[in-house]
């Protein structure tokens, strides 16, 4: 794995997780040699630093078949060009960076290589992630099931395609931000109730942990858990009559719409 932050550590978390098995070492590469001691003290990850060693991301991928693209996009180029000759042919890239095509990295791979893009999200750390993943068109329909299968360690995986890619980061991969963006605006407000910092952490954090798992329990339509909450004439629709007054079915449109925008900018390298 070539990059190692929010998004790799996640990965790396997952994959270490009880319950997974695979073959291990996992060997993952930082820039910096402080990200890299950080991750030193289990035997089943070798960590190098590209600081300290400008082969490391070389030796990482010699020999390995499946390799995991997780820096910022405007470095996945550069990175990819850097690691060329040390992948083994036949060998699967992946990328999980928004906003580059598959073709870009294929263009700085030999011929054998498969590039498979991969649209995790944070919650993979603790293997509750969902992961889209499309295949380029140098990767076959195994290849395209290899990742998944690599991604399902970490939580629910689909197979979209590449042009659906974009709207995954808009919905999934960045869908943990909005709802911490929520969670962190319910506990402003319940502390602007008198709550004091504790007591309106805890009463925020379990309600989203605890509706999120009842929903994952039952699998219910979220209008029914939401119908079940909202008593006629009680106090929920009041708040819920409220809430509606900014429309959010455009809000959420407009925001997606700025989040694959983004993507599209960062394809075009701006
Ligand atoms: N964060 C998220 O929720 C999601 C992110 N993504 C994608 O994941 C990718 C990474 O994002 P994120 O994890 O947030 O970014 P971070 O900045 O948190 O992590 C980037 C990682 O890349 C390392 N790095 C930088 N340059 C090199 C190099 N030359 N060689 C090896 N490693 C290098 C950094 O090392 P160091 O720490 O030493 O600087 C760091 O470990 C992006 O392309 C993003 O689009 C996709 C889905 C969700
Ligand atoms: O914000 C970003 O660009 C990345 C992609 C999806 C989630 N985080």
């Amino acid at each position: 794995m070539i990059g190692v932050g929010s998004m790799g550590g996640a990965i790396l978390a997952g994959l270490r997780g009880p319950g997974v098995r695979i073959e291990h070492p996992i060997t993952v590469t930082t820039r910096s040699a402080a990200s890299a001691a950080a991750l030193a003290g289990d035997e089943r990850v070798v960590a190098l630093a590209a600081e300290d060693d400008p082969e490391a991301n070389r030796r990482a991928v010699r020999g390995a078949g499946l390799v995991i693209l997780a820096v910022k996009p405007w470095l996945i180029a550069e990175v990819t060009r850097g690691i060329a000759d040390a992948v083994e042919p036949g060998a699967v890239v992946v990328s999980v960076a928004a906003g580059v095509p598959s073709t870009a990295i294929e263009a700085e791979l030999p011929p054998g290589v498969a590039v498979v893009r991969a649209m995790p999200n944070t919650p993979s750390h603790i293997g509750r992630g969902v992961t889209g993943i499309a295949g380029g068109a140098s990767a076959s329909a195994e290849q395209v099931a290899l990742v998944q299968r690599l991604f399902e360690t970490v939580g629910a995986a689909i197979v979209v395609r590449e042009d659906q890619i974009n709207a995954v980061a808009a919905v999934s991969g960045s869908g943990p931000a909005y709802l911490f963006l929520y969670a962190e605006h319910m506990i402003a407000a319940a502390e602007r109730l008198g709550f004091d910092a504790e007591q309106a952490r805890l009463l925020v954090q379990q309600t989203v942990v605890g509706s999120a798992e009842l929903w994952a329990a039952g699998g219910e339509d979220p209008a029914e858990l939401r119908r079940r909450v909202t008593s006629p004439k009680g106090t929920t629709e009041q708040a819920v009559a409220v809430l509606q007054e900014a429309d959010w079915g455009a809000l959420f449109d407009r925001a997606l719409a700025a989040n694959i925008r983004r993507s599209e900018e960062l394809e075009r390298g701006e």
